[in-house]
């Protein structure tokens, strides 16, 4: 290999394309206080609105923001800002606007969140992206941490709750992983968590939150889902790491998941009694001789 991508490759993080990414030429916003610290919209042609609404280009879940605060856009080499008749009115470096023009380094306050307009330095954009990578991801699967997922779930419990929609826990525990710990060694057991890992991504969809919420637990959360479905994708998931060949260290090596479900429903439309009951569906799951669906009725 030549040296100069030998360098590039060491430079590069596991949650990071690191240098080789190209960089991003529009100007943009990125969260750099507060909810969703890190996240970022770039400001191209269309114009970016910013709210707490879902539907927002940028969405900030907090309460101090409005469902639909401000809005960005470009015209010819400037870009602008306006309120959209936000409670707690837009503010540029600390002063209220109904319309202004946007400088480099901008600070623009929406409630208690923080925004900074850059208008061209990619590193820095860069920057503010990995924080809100290594804020909200597991460093080994890359799926969301835990804490992500915690606050993923209770924003979606109480938009279901208030719209009267569905919504599915699934928690996902490997069969039998101590013994091939014990016998491969722990990094070997990492490589089973990363293909597993692997699989639980290529089976979610858009609006699912995945992640690793414990050492060899994983959970999935499945909005605007129903039980039927909900369990038809636990099924397929199980399938398809039943069917799948592992490679720990250099065996390959058969491994299956057990996964318990359960369903928004009364008595449990808070987060810990949901997962509690996903929890006990799992452990009927172990019970019943694992490598098996069970749903919390
Ligand atoms: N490699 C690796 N192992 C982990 C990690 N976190 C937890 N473990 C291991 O996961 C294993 C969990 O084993 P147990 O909970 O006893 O269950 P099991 O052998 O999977 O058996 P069942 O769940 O009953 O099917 C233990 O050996 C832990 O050390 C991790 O991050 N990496």
């Amino acid at each position: 290999m030549r040296q100069t991508e030998k360098t590039c490759i060491t430079q590069r993080t596991l949650l990071s394309d690191g240098p080789r990414r190209s960089a991003p030429r529009s100007a943009c916003v990125v969260v750099i206080h507060g909810e969703g610290l890190g996240k970022r919209a770039d400001l191209g042609e269309a114009a970016v609105v910013i709210g707490r609404s879902p539907e927002s280009d940028l969405h900030i879940p907090h309460n101090s923001v409005s469902r639909w605060h401000c809005r960005i856009w470009r015209d010819g080499d400037s870009y602008y800002i306006a309120d959209m008749g936000a409670t707690n009115r837009t503010r540029v470096n600390d002063v209220a606007v109904t319309r202004a023009e946007l400088a480099d380094g901008d600070h623009i306050t929406l409630g208690e969140c923080i925004l900074k307009f850059i208008s061209h330095s990619s590193v820095e954009a860069r920057y503010h992206q990995e924080v809100y990578q290594l804020a909200t991801r597991d460093g080994l699967t890359e799926l969301y941490n835990r804490r992500h997922f915690v606050e993923a779930v209770d924003r979606e419990i109480a938009r279901a709750t208030r719209h009267g929609r569905p919504l599915v826990m699934c928690i996902i525990d490997v069969d039998k992983f101590k013994p091939v710990n014990d016998k491969y060694g722990h990094i070997a057991g990492d490589d089973v968590l990363r293909q597993l890992a692997a699989i639980v991504r290529r089976f979610v969809r858009g609006e699912d939150v995945a992640a690793r919420i414990g050492g060899e637990e994983f959970a999935v959360m499945l909005p605007e889902t129903d039980l039927e479905a909900a369990r038809a994708f636990a099924e397929r998931l199980r399938e398809a790491v039943a069917e799948d060949v592992f490679m720990v260290g250099d065996v390959p090596h058969r491994m299956t998941i057990s996964i318990g479900i359960a369903s928004l429903a009364p008595g449990r439309e808070e987060r810990s009694p949901l997962m509690q009951a996903a929890d006990n569906a799992l452990y009927r799951a172990k019970d019943e001789g694992r490598n098996r669906v069970c749903v919390e009725a």
